[in-house]
């Protein structure tokens, strides 16, 4: 669906993006994860066709996106950072004039702008003046002109930027349901964001590609240690005795404020090593029952400070986590932790009409 080869922008002497290859199969999303100026923009911009690139190749659907503009720019809904609305028309307005200058049949233009406002829930600012809406709902309208006409392919650049909690959980549901009909391409600088609606994450830094994999994979594997969280009914010495019986148990980590005689603790191993019958069993002859065992991540926020602070020489490719812990070197030019937990917060909350 989109086939990104070798891709390299430069602005002047500066490199924005440093040859970026990635493919993307239908009903994906892709989260696009970056610091500032990591080159998101950049790429999407080229993706979409709104910038040249200084060498490589974009394929959408088929479509070359220096080649066949045309073809290919119908099928791309995009959202910008900055959505180009036209202030001084009504909601339903601009969304016509959208789908006229994206070919949308006369005969299908209504129910599909009531059906694309319904779903972005815009329908009851649908008269109002662009000019006049919250920051909000102006995201939201930005929005709905990428979903109209429903392309094959839709890039989304901080979609959730401005929104309230409320209206983040709807949007991020909205994502979920196109991604049933449609290929789903967004950056964020929101990690929990990425973890919780992406089918796969790319993670970029000064325009090269650090890693790509889906969420999951990029916590077990980056970790390098798996843990398991357990909550266990008995004395501290007698389970901590047990547990130590265990030689796959590299790490035992006790909870200081557990409270009315339930121990927690965090127990971990190497990642290979699946140690859960072995605590089972220990744990069982101790006759320490257990309430609670599950296995704990990495969060993305931490896989991300790991990658992007130390930046690795190599770009790597999927799966090729460990390779990069093995190669790290400190890099001056690293992210700080100020930067990585910045983007971590969520947008500022905005209140609508
Ligand atoms: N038109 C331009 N002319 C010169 N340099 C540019 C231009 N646009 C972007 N850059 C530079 O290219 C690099 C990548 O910028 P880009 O906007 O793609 O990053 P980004 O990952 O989207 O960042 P942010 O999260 O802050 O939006 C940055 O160093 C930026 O300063």
């Amino acid at each position: 669906m989109i086939e990104v080869k070798h891709l390299v922008k430069k602005y002047g002497e500066h490199l924005a993006v440093d040859d970026l290859s990635f493919t993307l199969e239908k009903g994906q999303i892709l989260g696009f994860l970056g610091p500032n100026g990591a080159g998101k923009s950049t790429t999407m911009n080229i993706l979409t066709g709104y910038i040249s690139a200084t060498e490589g190749t974009v394929m959408i659907n088929g479509h070359d996106i220096f080649d066949e503009p045309e073809e290919a720019k119908k099928c791309i809904g995009y959202l910008p950072e900055l959505p180009p609305l036209y202030q001084d028309m009504t909601v339903r307005e601009y969304l016509n004039f959208v789908a006229d200058i994206k070919f949308v049949k006369k005969n299908e233009k209504r129910k599909m702008i009531d059906r694309i406002m319904r779903m972005t829930k815009i329908t009851e600012v649908s008269e109002r003046l662009i000019k006049q809406l919250s920051k909000g709902y102006k995201q939201r309208v930005g929005l709905a002109q990428a979903i109209v006409g429903f392309p094959e392919v839709i890039i989304l650049d901080e979609p959730t930027v401005g929104l309230d909690p409320m209206q983040i959980i709807e949007i991020r549901d909205l994502i979920k349901e196109l991604s049933k009909n449609h290929t789903i391409i967004l950056s964020s600088h929101i990690l929990s964001e990425v973890s919780a609606i992406c089918d796969q994450v790319m993670i970029i830094n000064k325009g090269r590609l650090i890693v790509s994999d889906t969420p999951d994979n990029l916590s077990q594997h980056i970790g390098g240690s798996k843990g398991l969280h357990l909550e266990v009914k008995g004395e501290q010495e007698a389970i901590k005795k047990a547990l130590e019986t265990i030689p796959e148990i590299t790490k035992l980590e006790f909870d200081k404020n557990a409270k009315g005689g339930i121990v927690k603790l965090s127990a971990y191993s190497n990642e290979e090593n699946d140690i859960r019958e072995a605590v089972f069993y220990a744990l069982s002859d101790a006759k320490c029952p257990i309430y609670d065992m599950h296995s704990t991540k990495m969060s993305l926020e931490n896989i991300f400070l790991e990658l992007t602070q130390d930046s690795p020489k190599p770009h790597a490719s999927k799966n090729s986590n460990r390779l990069l812990r093995k190669n790290k070197k400190k890099d001056e030019d690293g992210i700080p932790a100020e930067t990585a937990e910045a983007m971590n917060q969520e947008p500022e909350q905005k209140e609508e009409n």
